[in-house]
């Protein structure tokens, strides 16, 4: 509408009045004063006429946008229902089986499947078959397996819990699955994708928050806590799993970040990915140790609609199940593998006993499901994917998995519906899923329109509609965790697990404020997910004579390398699981760093003295930590060596070894057991040692083919008297090394050996010590360890009597001091003084026993 052009005129006319006021008549200013009271009074009748129009024509855009509102709202719930209905059909415990591709095309392949069958050929004419809510085939993409997964993501922004998990044996797929690679990316970057472009279109405000954690060992472990800030930064509490008042299961102190879009999420799982425990099997070089565990949860306060204000999903990528004597694990390998496979079998039977509808659920078996509980069964979506291999050779696994799925299948008291009654549900399902459909086609204009209508509005008054709604939400803390700190220091009785399933020595570090030092610059370790840039854990390999334990785990000779962290491929144990540790299998991991801690390596006379010295060591220890000088530890390591003193039977030495006709050093006849108790004990220091075992060395150097890492000569030497003499010769020749408690240079710089704290911390969480110590002392883990590995039978009088002087001296040791009330302090003294236990034994009772090799690992860096 054109404006009125008379009171433009207005200056105009003024400024020529003004020009001509000398012939101002009455008759003009008369003429004026009309002119003036006209175009006012048009004006605003003008003005006031615009304004009512576009009043109203707001008020016609705010009704529009309130029906519209009104129906997407209705729209919504209709397809919610769908959707519930579509799902009930379906079954809220829905398990699908992926077979992953063959690495050869020539194997041959005794599982085939179609999409809901998969059937095992177990001889030319006998067959086994399993079916399933789906199958996907190998030749299968992400994009199939994502499209069977949307609903559940759908239902989750209506407000519902869910739980999708991968679930399998080692290698078989369930990263891939779940993670996929950049090309493909798997079910946690498309879920995530979904919800965030969910949201968006929906016309409601949502918060969603991100957590990830592993449960490593039947611990709690937050990966999100980055590990180069673990360390210097505050200390992170432990995690445990708490239910509230609605029965919501959260956990205490585990990092929720507010996130915003994709991009962000991506960020956090990546960091998480890293953090992620990972080592080296048989079967896959980069397999995972542990369940990873992502947690979205999702809060809206303005839709009342919804199943719950905050609902959660958890994505979770299980450990790798898988039979411990086909993969050959010893040690921590051993005990991870174990513990995956009974918190699987836990899952197991809880999943079981949801779709059996059993009036008890044993959630609390495990972590794992403990975690989970709200989030499986009831009113809850949940997805099992269980991943198989098609290879001959997993034949067994792959019915394992198989058994294990069909366990979790939704079978209502056993009653399989009959191919009618599924073909029936089948076309209800599918006409369900076109009215889905087609409601939110309609939905999805509504919104279009609601969208065009505020832009509109916001032209019209400069507002939107939304923006007011927006304005309402304030914006929350970035992080938030769960503030339940208080509780960490009573540990419930619930909490307390078996050993296997107790909180590694890692996570009691965490919760004592000891934890790992780290060091800059350190190599990228092998593998997939995990290349840890700040922990730096390096093992030693010594040659150890072929025992009855090397025969089990390894049948290749042994050399000397300083490797770090994988140091061969094809040993299962060797592989150092990333910044975890666990004494039980007395693998252990020394984190070097650039202090100085000034206590360590003392006599148990000496304990007290050294906690004087630990308030010192802890501040060093704050102190930034700096690049490593490994050379300076190299040093130190040979320094101490060349010092210390032995008390030894000079006779039991070999005066000029020779080697016999398979190459290996010929026994000395004065070796004899008999004469080992009537020798006569002299202070003999390590050149002395070398000096004698000069022809040793030439002779070991020609047998490896190189000269020996000069960083471990002195204790290669040692070991090389090893390979050619028992056990008990050697404990016979060998005492405790004898130190002098005032001399700093037998102080390593900054060694420190992370395990055993667990038996400490104990004491301060509730857990009755003695019941802990009595349980879990080196002694009787290894005690515990040797049947499993068996070795009991094989284990001679001689060898159960290295066990006992083990117990004997280590106990007494283990024994926390009254006085020592700081946790902080004892637990560091107590490290200083297993670190000290555990190197007078170097080389001597573990050996007996078979640890010789995995007890060095690291333990000398
Ligand atoms: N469907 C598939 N298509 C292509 N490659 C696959 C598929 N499934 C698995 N792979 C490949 O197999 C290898 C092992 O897979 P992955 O690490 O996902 O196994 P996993 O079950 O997670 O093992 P673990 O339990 O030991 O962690 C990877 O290199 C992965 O890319």
């Amino acid at each position: 509408m054109e404006k009125p052009r008379t009171s433009k005129k207005l200056p105009e006319t003024i400024h020529s009045l003004l020009g001509l006021k000398s012939h101002l008549t009455s008759a003009w200013v008369k003429s004026v004063c009309n002119i003036v009271k006209n175009v006012s009074s048009k004006e605003g009748e003008e003005e006031d006429f615009v304004s009512a129009q576009e009043q109203e024509q707001e008020q016609s855009i705010r009704e529009q946008l309130s029906a519209l509102t009104v129906h997407v709202n209705d729209q919504n719930k209709r397809r919610r229902q769908i959707l519930n209905e579509f799902l009930d059909l379906k079954g809220n415990i829905r398990v699908f089986c992926r077979v992953r591709p063959l690495d050869s095309k020539n194997l041959r392949a005794p599982v085939v499947s179609d999409t809901r069958n998969v059937i095992i050929k177990l001889t030319e004419t006998k067959k086994k078959i399993y079916n399933f809510d789906r199958v996907f085939q190998p030749d299968s993409s992400q994009d199939d397996v994502f499209l069977e997964i949307e609903p559940v993501i759908k239902s989750v922004i209506d407000g519902y819990n869910a739980c999708i998990f991968a679930y399998g044996q080692t290698g078989t797929g369930k990263t891939f699955t779940m993670e996929g690679t950049p090309e493909s990316p798997g079910i946690v970057p498309r879920a995530i994708k979904g919800l965030f472009k969910r949201v968006e279109e929906s016309n409601h405000m949502f918060v969603i928050n991100f957590s990830m954690l592993e449960i490593y060992m039947g611990n709690l472990r937050d990966l999100l806590l980055s590990q180069a800030t673990k360390p210097i930064g505050p200390i992170p509490p432990s995690l445990l799993i708490h239910t509230d008042a609605k029965g919501e299961i959260d956990i205490d102190n585990l990092v929720t970040k507010k996130v915003n879009d994709f991009n962000e999420v991506m960020k956090l799982y990546k960091l998480g990915c890293k953090t992620r425990a990972t080592a080296s099997t048989d079967s896959n070089s980069a397999s995972s140790r542990s369940h990873c565990m992502i947690r979205v949860s999702i809060t809206c306060l303005d839709a009342p609609e919804r199943r719950r204000e905050t609902n959660k999903i958890w994505l979770v990528d299980l450990g790798g199940s898988e039979r411990v004597l086909k993969t050959k694990a010893v040690g921590r390998r051993f005990d991870e593998g174990k513990a995956i496979n009974l918190s699987l079998s836990a899952l197991g039977d809880v999943i079981s006993s949801l779709q059996h509808k059993n009036g008890h659920i044993p959630y609390r078996n495990s972590k794992l499901t403990q975690v989970l509980k709200d989030s499986l069964g009831q009113d809850s979506k949940t997805l099992m994917l269980v991943h198989i291999s098609p290879k001959e050779d997993d034949l067994c696994e792959t019915m394992c998995s198989l058994n294990f799925a069909t366990r979790a299948k939704n079978i209502h008291l056993g009653q399989e519906e009959s191919a009618e009654e599924q073909e029936k549900k089948e076309i209800v399902m599918m006409n369900l899923q076109k009215m889905m459909e087609k409601i939110e086609q309609e939905r999805d204009l509504s919104l279009r329109e609601i969208r065009n209508l505020n832009e509109t509005l916001e032209k019209l008054s400069g507002k939107s509609h939304v923006t007011e709604k927006e304005d309402e939400f304030v914006v929350r803390e970035e992080i938030q965790v769960t503030p339940k700190i208080q509780k960490n220091k009573s540990r419930r009785a619930s909490d307390v697990f078996p050993s296997f399933m107790r909180p590694t020595a890692s996570s009691n570090r965490r919760l004592s404020g000891n934890d790992f030092r780290v060091i800059s610059n350190s190599p990228s370790f092998k593998s997939r997910r995990n290349s840890m840039v700040s922990v730096r854990a390096e093992s030693v390999c010594l040659p150890v004579k072929k025992n009855r334990f090397a025969s089990v785990c390894d049948s290749s000779d042994r050399s000397v390398s300083k490797s770090t962290c994988v140091m061969r491929q094809n040993i299962a144990d060797d592989a150092t699981t990333v910044y975890s540790q666990d004494i039980s299998e007395c693998d252990i991991k020394v984190v070097v760093s650039e202090q100085k801690p000034k206590v360590q390596q003392m006599s148990p006379g000496s304990a007290m003295k050294a906690s004087s010295k630990i308030g010192k060591c802890e501040k060093n220890m704050n102190k930034e930590v700096g690049r490593t000088e490994f050379s300076r530890i190299n040093s130190w390591v040979r320094k101490q060596s060349e010092n210390r003193s032995y008390l030894l039977d000079k006779k039991q030495l070999p005066a000029s070894p020779l080697p016999d006709k398979r190459g290996r050093l010929s026994r000395d006849s004065s070796l004899d057991k008999s004469s080992t108790k009537s020798f006569s004990k002299e202070k003999i220091t390590c050149n002395e040692i070398f000096e004698k075992m000069e022809d040793i060395e030439d002779f070991k150097t020609d047998e490896t083919g190189g000269k020996p890492n000069l960083m471990l000569k002195d204790l290669f030497e040692l070991q090389c008297l090893c390979s050619s003499e028992t056990e008990d010769q050697i404990l016979s020749k060998y005492c405790n090394p004898v130190y002098d408690d005032d001399d700093e240079s037998v102080y390593p710089p900054s060694l420190r050996y992370d395990g055993l704290s667990q038996h400490i911390d104990n004491v301060w969480f509730g857990v009755d010590y003695i019941a802990d110590c009595e349980q879990d002392s080196p002694a009787s883990d290894l005690k515990e360890l040797l049947p499993e590995m068996g070795l009991d039978r094989s284990l001679n009088s001689e060898s159960q009597r290295d066990l006992e002087f083990i117990e004997e001296v280590a106990s007494p040791l283990l024994v926390p001091q009254e006085t020592l009330v700081e946790r902080g302090r004892a637990q560091t003294f107590m490290q200083k003084l297993q670190a000290l236990c555990l190197q007078i034994f170097l080389g001597l009772g573990f050996i007996g026993v078979g640890y010789g090799n995995d007890f060095f690992n690291g333990l000398m860096k």
